[in-house]
């Protein structure tokens, strides 16, 4: 059976079909340096913060900077990225739409267009063959879960093939706004980086406050903001409960649903792509769809897609019978 996009995500995209292959050869040198480095340079901050952070360097301002910024990145990729712009689970007004993708872009986790395609293709065939970071590609048994559990947090992002961006974001790349924030992503990089490090020179009025505010606020923080945006591929497809019925291995993870903003609710998600809310059951916290709330309420979005109680019976486990 070939699986479509739209029989999966729901669609946000138009599914037109077509034997266009999923991916278009593999990254260039330029590219694959670029993910190297983005990679370690954070990930080597975050190792070296943990004895700093016994009395070098860390100030409030630094923490408060840094939750900030972990805050607007973050979001932009889960209202932005996420729920948005690959699953469009509600409509957004222009000046919104672009600032998600800029938020989105400061998370360091690649263009806007790239993201949204290899995301697509992920539900199109999740924990199959042509998913680009199932943790179950390699069999079960020890060996093979240690194996699955690298090659889904981050070793998949180190020797990849180009996802087909025709193919899984047509929408997209149809859209002017999109395609000039996309091509601006360099700029986003450096913006991320640079605005704690200017906000806490201006704070404390020091070159020292510049670089502790740079350190934490910037490196640590998209550090932290990668291993838990990986989590989601790695631990949600392994390990958690399965409450809805989806056709494929994603769980709730409850321990991750602060820091994830509501994404841990990932078998929700998954039974339900284009759901704007994810932590649907009382008591799960989704900070992501509080604030698609918000947005409803001051008019900036609309056609949102709130979970109905008929939908959730439907996709509950144990319904289905
Ligand atoms: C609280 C949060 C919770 C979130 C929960 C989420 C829930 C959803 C569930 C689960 C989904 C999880 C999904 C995870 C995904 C994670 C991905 C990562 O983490 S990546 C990490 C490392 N960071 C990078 O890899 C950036 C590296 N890239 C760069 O910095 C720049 O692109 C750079 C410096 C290499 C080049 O920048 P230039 O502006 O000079 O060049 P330019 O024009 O952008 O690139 C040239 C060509 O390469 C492509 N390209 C650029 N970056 C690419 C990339 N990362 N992968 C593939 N192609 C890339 C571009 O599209 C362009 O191709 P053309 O000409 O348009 O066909």
């Amino acid at each position: 059976m070939t699986t479509t996009l739209d029989e999966t995500s729901g669609g946000a995209a138009p599914p037109n079909g077509g034997p266009k292959p999923i991916t278009v050869g593999s990254r260039n040198n330029y590219v694959q340096l670029g993910v190297y480095v983005f990679i370690f340079v954070p990930f080597a901050a975050l190792i070296a913060a943990v004895p700093l952070a016994w009395g070098w360097g860390l100030t409030w301002t630094d923490v408060i900077l840094a939750v900030v910024m972990f805050e607007i990145t973050g979001h932009g990729v889960t209202i932005g990225y996420h729920r948005f712009f690959t699953h469009g689970s509600f409509k957004a007004k222009r000046p919104l739409k672009i600032a998600l993708a800029v938020a989105g872009s400061m998370a360091v986790q690649g263009p806007p267009i790239i993201w949204v395609a290899d995301h697509r293709r992920h539900h199109a065939y999740s924990d199959k063959e042509g998913d680009p970071h199932s943790p179950w590609l390699f069999g079960t048994g020890p060996v093979a879960i240690a194996k699955g559990f690298w090659h889904s947090h981050m070793g998949w992002l180190f020797d990849r093939d180009i996802t087909n961006k025709e193919r899984f974001a047509p929408d997209l790349m149809a859209d002017k706004d999109i395609v000039k924030v996309n091509d601006l992503f360099a700029v986003w990089t450096a913006v991320t980086f640079l605005l704690p490090a200017v906000a806490g020179g201006l704070i404390t009025w020091s070159w020292w406050g510049a670089l502790t505010a740079f350190f934490w606020a910037g490196l640590v923080r998209v550090a932290i903001l990668h291993h838990v945006t990986w989590s989601t591929n790695s631990i949600c497809h392994m390990i958690g409960d399965r409450p809805f019925v989806s056709r494929d291995r994603a769980a709730n993870v409850w321990p991750l649903a602060i820091l994830s903003f509501g994404e841990s609710w990932h078998n929700l998600h998954h039974a339900d792509p284009t759901c704007a809310r994810h932590g649907v059951k009382r008591g799960q916290i989704d900070t992501s769809a509080r604030m698609i709330w918000l947005f409803e309420k001051f008019g900036w979005v609309h056609s949102v897609r709130w979970p109905t109680p008929q939908r959730l019976a439907k996709i509950s486990a144990g319904q289905e019978a």
